[in-house]
């Protein structure tokens, strides 16, 4: 079973989609060998109440308890560490983590981004490709390295951006995708057809695998129909 922690920062709806696909597959004939056994947050937020919900320890880490940013990574790690979790998902986690939880974690510490990467790092994605006038955009999950939005793609798919779209309605349809995507990877990684290791060590410039068709979905539709993504894995050994 892998054992998974999950940060987040805010309303956590992705890790409330994964938490609900991980025990709908408890149910089904393919259930994936995965569970959260912690939420983990950089602030009092919203998201918090799934672990009472779903009966799952949380805790919370403040930067500005700490002297600086590596002090509070040390703690972090810290607490982290504690749930001696297989897989870290950053979630909607909007702190920068320092060298030396990357060093720790990395690579079964991965980041879901609302951007087709290297498209749009940062913290306000959406609002930067709406502003950018994109006619596109999408959703990623990377291995989380000491950049910003830099590590190896484990997955990623295209969004069609709508000419009436707000931040809002785009980034719903995003969340869409990237709920696919980290059910997926979740599924893939607890079964041993993913290999974080091995697709960390590739060269940055690997050859960029053909688009595959997206699965089926994976997850709750939380939000805005299904998009109509093309969907491009980075198929590992
Ligand atoms: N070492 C890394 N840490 C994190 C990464 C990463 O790629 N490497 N991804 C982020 C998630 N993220 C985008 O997907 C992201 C989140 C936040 C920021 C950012 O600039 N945060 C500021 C604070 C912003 C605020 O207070 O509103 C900061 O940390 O100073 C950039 C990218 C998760 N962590
Ligand atoms: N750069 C980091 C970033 O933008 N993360 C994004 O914040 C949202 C969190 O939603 P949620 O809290 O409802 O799951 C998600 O779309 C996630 O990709």
């Amino acid at each position: 079973m892998q054992k998974l922690v999950v940060l987040i920062s805010g309303a956590g709806s992705n890790l409330e989609a994964l938490l609900e696909e991980l025990d709908a597959s408890r149910r089904s004939s393919e259930p994936i060998d995965a569970e959260v056994v912690a939420i983990g947050a950089d602030t009092p937020c919203d998201g918090l109440a799934l672990a009472e919900r779903f009966g799952i320890p949380s805790f919370v880490v403040r930067p500005r308890e700490f002297e600086d940013r590596a002090a509070w990574g040390d703690a972090l790690l810290e607490r982290i560490r504690s749930y001696e979790p297989d897989l870290t998902i950053l979630s909607g986690f909007m702190r920068l983590v320092p060298p030396r939880v990357v060093a720790a974690l990395s690579p079964a510490l991965l980041n879901t981004h609302p951007a087709y990467l290297p498209e749009f790092p940062g913290a306000h994605a959406v609002r930067d490709a709406l502003a950018a006038g994109a006619s596109r955009t999408g959703a990623s999950l990377i291995v989380v390295d000491d950049g910003v939005d830099t590590g190896p793609v484990v997955a990623r798919t295209r969004i069609d951006v709508r000419a009436d779209d707000t931040e809002a309605t785009l980034h719903a349809r995003i969340k869409v995708a990237e709920r696919r995507l980290l059910a997926d990877a979740v599924r893939r990684i607890a079964a041993g057809d993913l290999d974080l290791a091995t697709l960390a060590a590739e060269p940055a410039d690997a050859a960029e695998p053909a688009d595959r068709e997206p699965t089926e979905r994976a997850v709750t539709d939380h939000a805005a129909p299904e998009p109509t993504p093309t969907a491009e894995e980075h198929p590992t050994a």
